[in-house]
């Protein structure tokens, strides 16, 4: 997909050299190349993520988003350049840079369902973390406390990503990716998981993989969309969620979906970038479960 004649902001990788100059950026990824069994995925993906708060990777389905994050972590053979906090890491081994501080939520959220919360948060915890990461966690969850014997199974979605995130705090991480941690719950989990991120983001800058469009506009100052394997769109969340036109032919979202509308106000509005195909001119929406009715153990 061509960035320039979809009206985003077309990107190279000196484009964005210039723009990181003048920003805080904790990693700045650059031509990143992904070859999967003989198949090029990543075709030369640049993106920042700040500092502070939380920057948003969106793309359609199938654009490279996970690869993107796997390749940044060392989980797939990749080419380009990933600085973290200004230190070459393309060729570290994941163990490596998870030791720098990179904290990875995965989609499913990993908890061990038969361990209670106090287990699952000590299997994470870094040897001499100790009472200050704690800390931390039990100001920003204080609901994991109350449920310390709790089996983590028996939590509801919004609960389990806190522990998912609480693990990576506990850690010591000073960046979280967490991958669409949203992804099959119900909207009224949505909002749980949106709060979650939100307090989060107040300790660690966040690089969020998201299709729920109404998360990237309550949580993300910064985006970055890939279509096809390559970077599209960078720019300011608001900007481009706010863009009815930008938001359809980069993430294929409808009018009364993508941009700001009357009930695009938090988490529980359903707009999702599609989840069928890329074509450009798909304006429907991945209904999301709100049809479900919500238990506690959704997730
Ligand atoms: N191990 C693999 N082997 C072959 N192809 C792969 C592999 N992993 C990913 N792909 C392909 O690479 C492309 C990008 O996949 P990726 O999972 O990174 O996209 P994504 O943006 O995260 O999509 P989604 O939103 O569906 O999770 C897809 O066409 C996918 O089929």
């Amino acid at each position: 997909m061509n960035a320039e004649a979809q009206g985003g902001q077309a990107l190279s990788g000196q484009a964005l050299s210039g723009r990181a100059e003048s920003v805080a950026s904790l990693l700045r990824v650059r031509d990143l190349r992904v070859v999967i069994g003989g198949r090029h995925i990543l075709h030369g993906v640049d993106l920042d993520v700040r500092a502070h708060g939380v920057t948003a990777l969106l793309g359609r389905n199938g654009a490279g988003k996970t690869t993107t994050v796997r390749g940044i972590l060392g989980l797939v053979p990749r080419t380009g350049s990933v600085l973290f906090d200004g230190t070459e890491t393309v060729r570290l081994a994941t163990h490596a840079l998870v030791r720098r501080g990179i904290g990875y939520a995965p989609e499913d959220r990993g908890v061990f369902a038969g361990l209670s919360v106090a287990e699952n948060l000590r299997l994470a915890e870094r040897p001499g973390a100790g009472e200050p990461a704690y800390a931390l966690v039990h100001e920003l969850f204080p609901e994991l406390r109350q449920r310390a014997r709790q089996p983590a199974g028996t939590l509801s979605g919004g609960q389990q990503q806190m522990v998912a995130i609480s693990r990576t705090l506990l850690n010591g991480n000073r960046l979280i990716i967490a991958d669409e941690p949203t992804k099959g719950l119900a909207p009224k989990v949505v909002t749980e998981v949106a709060q979650v991120l939100e307090r989060a983001a107040e300790a660690v800058p966040v690089l969020l993989v998201e299709q729920n469009l109404a998360m990237v506009r309550r949580l993300a100052e910064h985006c970055v969309v890939l279509a096809d394997g390559r970077t599209a769109h960078h720019g300011p969340a608001a900007e481009l969620l706010t863009d009815a036109e930008a938001t359809r032919r980069l993430l294929g979202v409808g009018r009364h979906q993508g941009a700001a509308g009357p009930d695009a106000t938090g988490p529980d509005a359903t707009d999702r970038a599609p989840t069928g195909g890329p074509s450009a001119d798909r304006t429907a929406v991945d209904a999301p479960p709100a049809a479900r009715p919500h238990t506690d153990r959704e997730h």
